[in-house]
């Protein structure tokens, strides 16, 4: 298919409640939605950088740069989803940037062919099991009451967001609060260092699902070490660019289970790569999340549904984030979520909703 351009929509979505992380505190999601329109129809794709390069080196910013002066201008003629990457390989690194485009020039193509995401990447079951990411809170109570609330929803897992000094009460206080059965997991976003393998190993007691990356992206050794210390998988997030990354650190023993986030590595492409590597590897895999609207939120539950992905996802629902999302919204229902079976992502952005979050548009013509 020849594609026409690409508009790139600026987008705020107010979050219900503030989202803090060891890296900051959010109240607002922006992010960048793409249209790829194109010859046969037209596809969306979802940029998950964050406003401002604290996740990763991404931000909005250098994003719709990257986009409109390189990635963008690359994809003239005859393009599909699977051209998208090569196309791009001579523009290093923006890898969120690169996913959403691709993402989009996917989503176009697949609609035209009338096939869905979950067909296309895999998908082997119409539902998926949906875990919650709760945030660091100002009080042991306050933290209680967001997962008593979210456990009365049916959320099948619990991962709590953890920093020095936000660690082992608050994990203490969950087991004690509601037991030992409730699936749990905390995420350091790289606030420790190997000198705090010792205090890390203070979580084993409380059977953790997982310590997701607990250390610097780029310590991948460090992980490893931290390995032989710490009785809790290690997973990894920020350090897993690729599949290549991911094979090495599978084989460095750096992480016994991964977070794939699609925007990270560059598409959902990639992202099915890793899975394979990891199934390959016996590595567990799941599927991350980056506050997506329901644009991204029907792409990662259609990820999610691949066979390897055997622990739940931070596939929460759309009101986890949002009092309005800019689809249909996703609705927990016995704590999964379905898969989109129409074609595409299978689901498409409401005008209305979609303009009252809208800061800007740009487009971008071939
Ligand atoms: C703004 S924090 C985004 C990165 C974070 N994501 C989550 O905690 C899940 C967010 C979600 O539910 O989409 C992670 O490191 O895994
Ligand atoms: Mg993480």
């Amino acid at each position: 298919m020849r594609l026409s351009g690409v508009e790139i929509r600026w987008v705020e979505m107010p979050l219900k409640s503030p989202f803090r992380t060891s890296f900051g505190t959010q109240t607002t999601r922006q992010l960048l939605l793409l249209r790829a329109v194109s010859d046969e129809a037209e596809g969306w794709g979802e940029c998950v950088a964050m406003a401002d390069p604290v996740y990763s080196s991404e931000y909005l910013e250098g994003c719709a740069d990257v986009l409109r002066r390189f990635l963008v201008p690359s994809l003239g003629g005859e393009v599909d989803g699977v051209a998208v990457a090569g196309r791009l390989a001579k523009w290093r690194g923006h890898r969120m940037a690169k996913g959403a485009l691709e993402m989009a020039v996917l989503d176009a193509e697949l609609r035209a062919r009338g096939v869905s995401f979950g067909r296309e990447l895999g998908a082997t079951r119409d539902r998926v099991p949906c875990g919650v990411s709760v945030g660091i809170m100002d009080s042991v109570p306050e933290l209680l009451d967001a997962v008593g609330g979210y456990l009365d929803e049916g959320y099948v897992r619990i991962k709590l967001k953890i920093e020095p000094g936000w660690d082992v009460e608050p994990v203490r206080a969950v087991r004690e609060r509601f037991g030992d059965d409730v699936l749990l997991q905390v995420d350091a976003n790289t606030a420790y260092t190997l000198g705090d393998a010792r205090h890390l190993a203070r979580l084993d007691p409380f059977d953790l699902l997982l310590i997701e990356q607990p250390l610097d992206e780029e310590e991948v050794l460090a992980h490893a070490e931290l390995a032989k210390v710490v009785r809790t998988p290690i997973c990894l997030d920020e350090s897993i660019t690729s599949a290549k990354s991911a094979a090495d650190a599978i084989r460095l023993g750096a992480c016994q289970i991964v977070n794939i986030k699609p925007g990270r590595v560059g598409g959902y492409l990639e992202a099915r790569r890793i899975h394979d590597v990891c199934a390959a590897g016996g590595i567990a895999v799941w599927c991350g999340g980056m506050l997506e609207t329901g644009i991204g939120r029907a792409a990662n539950v259609a990820l999610a549904a691949l066979p390897g992905c055997t622990l739940p996802g931070d596939t929460s629902a759309s009101d986890r984030y949002y009092a309005m999302d800019v689809t249909e919204p996703f609705v927990l229902d016995d704590g999964h979520l379905p898969v989109p079976a129409g074609p595409g992502l299978g689901v498409t952005p409401l005008p209305d909703a979609l303009d009252a979050v809208t800061v800007k548009t740009e487009w971008i013509a071939l």
